[in-house]
């Protein structure tokens, strides 16, 4: 579940292993790169952290940043290994 931390949309994400935590992120930077709006994030094996907010904004969160969390939870509901 999203959650909203200084002025940041975040969530952490488990995979199976590093492979399937690299999938959603290339997955995910062409979602980003679609709608122009990129995440920060940090991954260490199978877990990717991301934390959305819009800096032209002023570093806070904005629709943009709710559209690309909804983009998201799609991306991991359409899972065949979900
Ligand atoms: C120039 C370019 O459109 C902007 O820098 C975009 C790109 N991606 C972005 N991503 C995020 N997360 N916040 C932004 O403000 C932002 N701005």
């Amino acid at each position: 579940m999203w959650t909203e931390q200084d002025n940041k949309l975040c969530q952490s994400f488990e995979f199976a292993d590093f492979r399937a935590a690299f999938l959603f992120m290339t997955q995910v930077a062409e979602i980003a790169e679609a709608m122009n709006h990129h995440p920060w994030w940090s991954n260490v094996y199978n877990e990717v952290m991301i934390k959305l907010s819009t800096h032209d904004a002023g570093d806070v969160v904005t629709e943009k940043d709710r559209q690309l969390a909804a983009a998201i939870d799609l991306l991991l509901e359409n899972r065949p290994e979900a």
